[in-house]
Formats: C-alpha cells, sequence, structure tokens
C-alpha cells in the first residue's frame, strides 16, 4: 500500500498534565496560547516530557515556565493515549493539590477555575476522558462533564 502512517508506526510524544485542584475543589483549565495546534481549546496545563525527564520533573517545569507556580509532589494518577493529525499524544495526568507562588499567565493564556460541568469550552478532545473521571469521582453524570453549548 502507499506510506501512509498509521497509529501504529507513529512515535508517541509523552506529556505530563496537571489536574489543579483547590481547596474548594475546583480545576484549573487554560486556553491553548496562540501559535499552537488548537489554540484556543481549553486545556489542563502542562506539555512534552523531555529527554532524562520524569513525568513529576516534566510537569514541575511546565507548570513554573507556562504559570509561574511550583509543585509539590505529584504521582501519575491516570495515562491516556490521543491520536490528533499533528501528534500521537501519550498524557500522563496528575492530581497536584500543593504548590507555591502566585499564578502569572506567561504565555498569554487565559485561565479559569472550574467546578464540573465546566461553563468554558471548547475543551481539547485529549482531555475529555479526564473530565469525565473526574465527573464520575464526584457522582455526577459523565456525560455531563463538559459545558453544554447551543450549537
Ligand atoms: N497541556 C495539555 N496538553 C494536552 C491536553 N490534552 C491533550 O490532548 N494535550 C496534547 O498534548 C500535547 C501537549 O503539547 P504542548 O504543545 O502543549 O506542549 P509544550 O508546551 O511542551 O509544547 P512546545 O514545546 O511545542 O511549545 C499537545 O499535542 C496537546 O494537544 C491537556 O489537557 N493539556
Amino acid at each position: 500500500m502507499s506510506s501512509s502512517t498509521t497509529p501504529t508506526d507513529r512515535k508517541h510524544t509523552e506529556v505530563a498534565v496537571g489536574i489543579l485542584i483547590d481547596a474548594q475543589g475546583r480545576l484549573l483549565l487554560s486556553t491553548r496560547p496562540e501559535g499552537k495546534p488548537y489554540a484556543g481549546f481549553w486545556e489542563f496545563p502542562g506539555g512534552k516530557i523531555e529527554a532524562g525527564e520524569s513525568v513529576e520533573q516534566a510537569l514541575r517545569r511546565e507548570l513554573h515556565e507556562e504559570l509561574g507556580i511550583t509543585i509539590a509532589a505529584a504521582q501519575v494518577w491516570r495515562v491516556t493515549e490521543h491520536d490528533y493529525p499533528h501528534a500521537l499524544v501519550r498524557l500522563h495526568w496528575c492530581k497536584v493539590f500543593d504548590w507555591q507562588g502566585e499564578f502569572e499567565m506567561r504565555e498569554g493564556q487565559a485561565m479559569r477555575w472550574q467546578q464540573l460541568p465546566l461553563d468554558v469550552a471548547p475543551v481539547l478532545p485529549g482531555a475529555v476522558p479526564v473530565l469525565q473521571w473526574m465527573a464520575q469521582e464526584r457522582g455526577l453524570d459523565p456525560s455531563a462533564a463538559q459545558a453544554r453549548t447551543t450549537a
């Protein structure tokens, strides 16, 4: 057949993602900066893991670069995959309850603390399963984790 690339022969991009949860149980979402694929979509903060980094180290670096905060310990909670046209990503999700510093949007993003269901939209497709699990943990209908839209 042709030389088209199938999901099985594409290399995964490893990504560390933080689910920051505040004292009221709210989740931090931010918008993807201009110039990146899916710019303007809402996502959980994080980014690509660099060679030699653990998930926790990558997440600590990314959240410092993007948000100006320093996180305490973070353990991987779930691992998911999503096949985008631009990349096949493996997302390492960590819940984060402790951090230090003041939030500064260093990449010009918007940020919102959100309860479920969210009231921001649209959300990056790769983040949807995690929103559903978070809703389930809270005794909510997983299919209603995202904002209702009138589209
Ligand atoms: N940060 C983040 N990335 C996500 C989420 N869901 C999801 O599918 N992704 C995907 O994971 C990848 C993260 O890459 P990124 O471009 O944000 O990472 P980065 O900041 O290191 O990028 P750069 O070094 O290219 O600037 C993207 O392909 C993005 O689509 C999410 O909730 N948060």
